[in-house]
């Protein structure tokens, strides 16, 4: 499915958090989106995922409005994996993910064994099939966080949006759930602050204050001199020798 922003502005309390933001998303890409903190990428992923309706401009899934669409129907096309989301406290892990099934559930389509498969598999996706029996509140941060993303990918969604999925997570965790997501043939939006794991998107955007300031693939729009004046930091690339991929090293503040 493609994801369209068109002009987006948001402000609260008259202060403008984004500002003309428009971008497209294809079918099927990764877009990544990167910026200093407070720059607004949380709040533009809300608007994505409909949960805030923007003053000015509009999105589109496909070519339809989303402020057309009902909850239920945004449910089943886009899956969202906030940054501090929190969950009700005496639940297990399955119960946690099986509410990926909600939009899905009907008194026509009662829960079924082809939604316990799919719970199964997200569960096996994240590496949190052991833990499906345990309580919500006795896991650690990180798999808290790999089963927020077991949830949403329980959803089976046709656009994935996930506000820093990798934050919370060991490297190995960060880099089979990057890996798992890249597989993946959705569309899928991710903010992320390593901007090495960055790189490997199809394309990224970085935001500046609310604005969008510039779109591309990766070795076009990460520059040393974007790095200065986005990040504010003094950064090299270095060129692994294996192969030949580009990786930033970082110098100092500046
Ligand atoms: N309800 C609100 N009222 C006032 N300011 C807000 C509100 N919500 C967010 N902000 C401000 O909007 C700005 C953008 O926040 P947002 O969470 O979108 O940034 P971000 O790029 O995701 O940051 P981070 O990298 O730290 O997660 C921040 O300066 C934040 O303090």
């Amino acid at each position: 499915m493609r994801l369209t922003a068109e002009n987006i502005d948001w402000t609260v309390q008259g202060h403008r958090l984004l500002n003309d933001v428009s971008l497209a998303v294809a079918p099927g890409e990764t877009f990544g989106l990167i910026g200093p903190n407070g720059s607004g990428k949380s709040t533009l992923l809300r608007v994505l995922a409909g949960l805030r309706r923007p003053k000015r401009g509009r999105v589109l899934v496909d070519d339809r409005p989303m402020r057309r669409m009902r909850q239920r129907e945004i449910a089943r096309a886009i899956a969202f994996v906030e940054q501090q989301a929190e969950t009700l406290d005496r639940v297990v892990v399955r119960q946690v993910v099986a509410l990926g099934r909600t939009p899905f559930l009907s008194p026509l389509r009662p829960w079924s064994d082809e939604d316990d498969a799919i719970v199964g598999q997200a569960l096996d996706d994240v590496d949190m099939g052991h833990l499906a029996g345990r309580l919500w509140h006795t896991l650690s941060g990180g798999e808290r966080q790999r089963v927020h993303i077991a949830r949403a990918l329980a959803q089976r969604p046709r656009i994935l949006l996930l506000d820093e999925p990798t934050n919370h997570l060991d490297i190995r965790h960060q880099l089979s759930i990057l890996q798992l997501v890249g597989r993946l043939p959705v569309t899928v939006v991710i903010a992320l602050h390593d901007l090495n794991q960055a790189m490997s998107c199809d394309r990224i955007g970085v935001m500046e204050a609310g604005r969008l300031v510039d779109i591309g693939p990766p070795e076009r729009v990460l520059t040393v001199e974007r790095l200065r004046r986005t990040f504010g930091v003094q950064a090299d690339f270095l060129d692994d020798p294996g192969d030949q991929g580009r990786i930033l090293r970082f110098r100092h503040a500046l």
